[in-house]
C-alpha cells in the first residue's frame, strides 16, 4: 500500500520531475461481494430457478438446499429427531441440525450462492457441446467453469499478468466460497495468457480513503488476512496450474495448494525485499517446512527467482510438464482425481489440514500485521512509485 499522496510527497522530496510523469489511478472499490446479502426477492429467485434445473443436483446437494432453505425461513431446527428407521425424514433432520446457530440471512445467502453455482453447471450442462467449459457470469476479473467434478477458477487479466487488483481479491474468495459448496469434487487455479500472476497489483497501493494512508494499510492487511483466510479454510482438494511466470503473493499462496503442477515456462519469484515488502500466504511458515530454511531464505528474503524445474525440486511444485503438452496432460489427470469419492478426498485433506490449521490463521495474522508496517515503509513506497512511473520493473 504506497499511497498515492505519500508516494506523491516522496516523489516530490527526490524527484520533483517524475510527479509529472507518474499519473495515479485511482482503483475502484467494487462491491464486496462476500459482504452482499442476499434479498427475499434473490432468495425466491433461488427457489423457483432450482424448480427449473434440467438435471438432478443429487441427493447430498439437495438435502442441502432442504436445510438451507429450512434455515433461511424458520431458523435453527426445531422438529423433533426422526426415529432411526425414518431414513429419509432422519437425514433431512440431520442436514437442518447441522447448521446449528447459522443466522437466517446468512443461510438465505449460501442457499442464493448455492442455486447459482447449481444453474450455472447443471442449467448449461444441456446447452453446449460435451467437453466444453460451462462458464459462470458475473465475475469481472476470473473465468469460472464447472466441468467434470471440476471447477476452474481462472484468472483473467492477461493485459495485466493477471495481477490481483481490489476486485479479484474479493472476486476469488466469492469464487472459492462458491466451489466449496458446489458439487464439484476438485478446484483448479489458473491463470489466462502468458503469466500465472504477476503478483499483488501494484495500483492498489494508490487509492487513499479519507483516513490517509494508515487507514489504507489498515484496510489492506485485513483484506489480505481474510483473501489468505480462504485458502487456510478451503475444504476441497486445491491445485494449481502454473500456466507462466508467477509473482510474489501467487507463489507464496503455492505452500497452501494441496498440489502444483507447473508448465516449464513458469518461472517463481518472490521479490519482497526489492519491494520493501516481507512475506505473505503463510509462506514465512510454510516455504522452510517445503524446502529447508535456507532455501526458503533465498526465495523470501534474496528474492531469487526459481525456474519450474528448481522449484520441483525444492518441494514447491509436484511436476512439471512441457510447454506444449502441459494442459492436455495435467486435465487429463485431473479428470481422473474428480473421479475419485469427494467426501474421501475432502476427509483426507481435512485430516492433512487440520493438524495445521490454527498455526497457519496465526503465522497469516502476523504476516498481515508485519506487512502493514512495511506498506508504511519509505522503502516499500520508493518500490511502487519506481514501477508506477515505469522506472524498475522486476
Ligand atoms: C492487499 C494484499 C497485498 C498482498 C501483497 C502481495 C505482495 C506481492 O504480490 S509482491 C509482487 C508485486 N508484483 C510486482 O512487483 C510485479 C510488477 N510487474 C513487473 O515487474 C512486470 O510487469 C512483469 C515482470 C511482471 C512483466 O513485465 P513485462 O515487460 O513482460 O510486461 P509489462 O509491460 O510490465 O506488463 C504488462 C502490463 O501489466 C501491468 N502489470 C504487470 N504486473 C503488474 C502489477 N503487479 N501491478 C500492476 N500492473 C502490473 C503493467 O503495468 C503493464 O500495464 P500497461 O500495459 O498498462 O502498461
Amino acid at each position: 500500500v504506497a499511497m498515492a499522496h505519500l508516494a506523491g510527497r516522496l516523489a516530490q522530496r527526490w524527484c520533483p520531475s517524475s510527479l509529472q510523469v507518474i499519473s495515479f489511478p485511482v482503483v475502484q472499490l467494487h462491491l464486496n461481494r462476500t459482504a452482499m446479502r442476499a434479498s427475499q426477492k434473490d432468495f425466491e429467485n433461488a427457489m423457483n430457478q432450482v424448480k427449473l434445473l434440467k438435471k438432478d443436483p443429487g441427493n447430498e446437494v439437495k438435502l442441502k438446499l432442504y436445510s438451507l432453505y429450512k434455515q433461511a425461513t424458520e431458523g435453527p431446527c426445531n422438529m423433533p429427531k426422526p426415529g432411526v428407521f425414518d431414513l429419509i425424514n432422519k437425514a433431512k433432520w440431520d442436514a437442518w441440525n447441522a447448521l446449528g446457530n447459522l443466522p437466517k440471512e446468512t443461510a438465505r445467502q449460501n442457499y442464493v450462492d448455492l442455486v447459482s453455482s447449481l444453474s450455472s453447471s447443471l442449467e448449461s450442462s444441456s446447452q453446449v457441446e460435451p467437453g466444453t467449459d460451462r462458464k459462470s457470469t458475473g465475475y469481472e476479473t476470473l473465468m469460472v467453469t464447472s466441468e467434470d467434478g471440476i471447477t476452474k477458477i481462472m484468472l483473467n487479466r492477461p493485459t495485466k499478468k493477471n495481477a490481483l487488483n481490489v476486485e479479484m481479491y474479493h472476486e476469488i474468495m466469492h469464487a472459492l466460497k462458491a466451489a466449496s459448496k458446489d458439487d464439484s469434487a476438485i478446484t483448479v487455479l489458473t491463470g489466462n495468457g502468458d503469466y500465472y500472476s504477476s503478483g499483488n497489483d501494484l495500483t492498489n497501493f494508490t487509492d487513499i480513503p479519507p483516513g490517509g494512508v494508515e487507514e489504507k494499510a489498515k484496510n489492506g492487511a485485513i483484506l489480505l488476512r481474510e483473501f489468505v483466510g480462504c485458502f487456510i479454510d478451503f475444504p476441497k482438494p486445491l491445485i494449481a496450474l502454473v500456466n507462466g511466470p508467477a509473482v510474489g503473493i501467487s507463489v507464496t499462496l503455492l505452500g497452501l495448494f494441496d498440489a502444483v503442477y507447473a508448465s516449464d515456462r513458469a518461472t517463481f519469484h518472490t521479490p519482497f525485499s526489492h519491494l520493501g515488502q516481507s512475506p505473505e500466504g503463510c509462506s514465512s511458515y510454510t516455504f522452510p517446512k517445503i524446502m529447508s530454511p535456507a532455501k526458503a531464505t533465498e526465495m523470501l528474503v534474496f528474492g531469487k527467482k526459481l525456474t519450474a524445474g528448481e522449484a520441483c525440486a525444492q518441494g514447491l511444485v509436484t511436476e512439471v510438464f512441457p510447454d506444449s503438452t502441459f494442459q492436455k496432460e495435467v486435465w487429463t489427470r485431473l479428470k481422473a482425481f474428480a473421479k475419485l469419492p469427494p467426501n474421501a478426498m475432502r476427509i483426507s485433506k481435512e485430516i492433512i489440514r487440520n493438524r495445521e490449521k490454527e498455526k497457519l490463521h496465526a503465522v497469516n495474522a502476523e504476516e498481515c500485521s508485519v506487512l502493514q508496517g512495511r506498506w508504511l515503509s519509505d522503502e516499500c513506497m520508493n518500490a511502487v512509485v519506481n514501477f508506477l512511473s515505469r522506472k524498475s520493473k522486476l
